[in-house]
């Protein structure tokens, strides 16, 4: 079997139009803010691209750079004065922060009602227990290629390699929420392939290029690559071995046009939500 490539590019640009659709009969422009400390080259491309998404779709977004070595207070105070600000309805403080910033610290300063990455203590916490909350950009996103590609989850085994609170944790709860049977691998799980050849749906986000192989995956599964890995030699790859996963998945995402372009797709829909749900709209 050859599998199905899942566009992500082009569900994201079918999201984002109706996103545009959706913020012009808003009457105002969702207000959004990227915080960036230093220049990790890891967020370096996200900005770029979540930046001309933004105002594509009428969103009034800006990114604030501040440098290296911005002290921990002094990124406190800029989260504070946007929580303040009536004019932004989403912040987003990029990851990772430079060493000597607790990143935990200033992710619980985010008001929970602006956290338009769900990482905030109270939106995980309402994400596990079933209640309405901004969800995760990426899980999310995930959720909407799964639903573009037509996998049925209910009942389904669904296996989310990787437990990461920015993905593998909220993944497995947006999958258990839809009646999936979920479980979750880590690098720590012994017989890791036995564990992912189980799984009618696998979600690998563990961050290791092309850890999983062809024969890892049960023929015919569907298979979410959320690893966007840079080589020495440049090019970029998954947390799956594609040439030889798609000889097996019934359906696969590439890298890059899979689970990025989702992202950021979905962090301009939480900011909708957001705005939405602040100013009663
Ligand atoms: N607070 C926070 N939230 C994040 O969601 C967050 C973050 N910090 N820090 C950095 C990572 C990385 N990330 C990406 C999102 C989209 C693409 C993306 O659109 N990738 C394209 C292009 C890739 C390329 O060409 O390099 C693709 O996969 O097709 C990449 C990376 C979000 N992150
Ligand atoms: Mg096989």
């Amino acid at each position: 079997m050859t599998a199905r490539i899942i566009d992500g590019k082009a569900v994201a640009a079918t999201l984002r139009a109706g996103l545009a659709e959706r913020v012009k009969s808003l009457g105002f422009a969702p207000g959004l803010r990227v915080v960036r400390v230093g220049d990790d080259p890891a967020s370096g491309v996200y900005v770029r691209n979540k930046d001309r998404a933004a105002q594509q779709a009428g969103f009034d977004s800006a990114t604030i750079q501040l440098p290296e070595d911005t002290t921990e207070a002094a990124l406190l105070a800029v989260v504070r004065q946007l929580n303040e600000d009536p004019a932004v309805d989403g912040i987003l403080v990029q990851l990772p922060l430079p060493a000597h910033i607790r990143a935990d610290a200033v992710i619980q300063a985010v008001d929970p009602a602006k956290d338009v990455d769900g990482f905030h203590a109270i939106n995980a916490g309402k994400l596990a227990i079933g209640q309405p909350a901004l969800t995760p950009c990426t899980p999310k996103g995930v959720m909407h290629l799964l639903a573009a590609a037509g996998a049925s989850l209910r009942g389904a085994r669904a296996v989310v390699l990787g437990r990461s609170n920015i993905v593998g944790k909220p993944m497995a709860a947006l999958l258990l929420a839809a009646d999936a049977t979920v479980t979750v691998v880590h690098s720590r799980t012994q017989n890791l392939a036995t564990e992912c050849r189980r799984a009618d749906i696998l979600v690998a986000a563990v961050g290791r290029p092309e850890l999983v192989r062809g024969d890892w995956i049960e023929e015919g599964a569907t298979v979410i690559d959320v690893g966007i890995n840079r080589l020495p030699n440049g090019r970029l790859v998954g947390d799956v071995a594609f040439d030889e996963a798609v000889q097996h998945a019934g359906a696969i995402t590439p890298v890059p046009g899979g689970v990025g372009p989702m992202t950021i797709a979905c962090l301009l829909e939480n900011t909708l939500e957001a705005a939405i749900a602040r100013r009663g709209a």
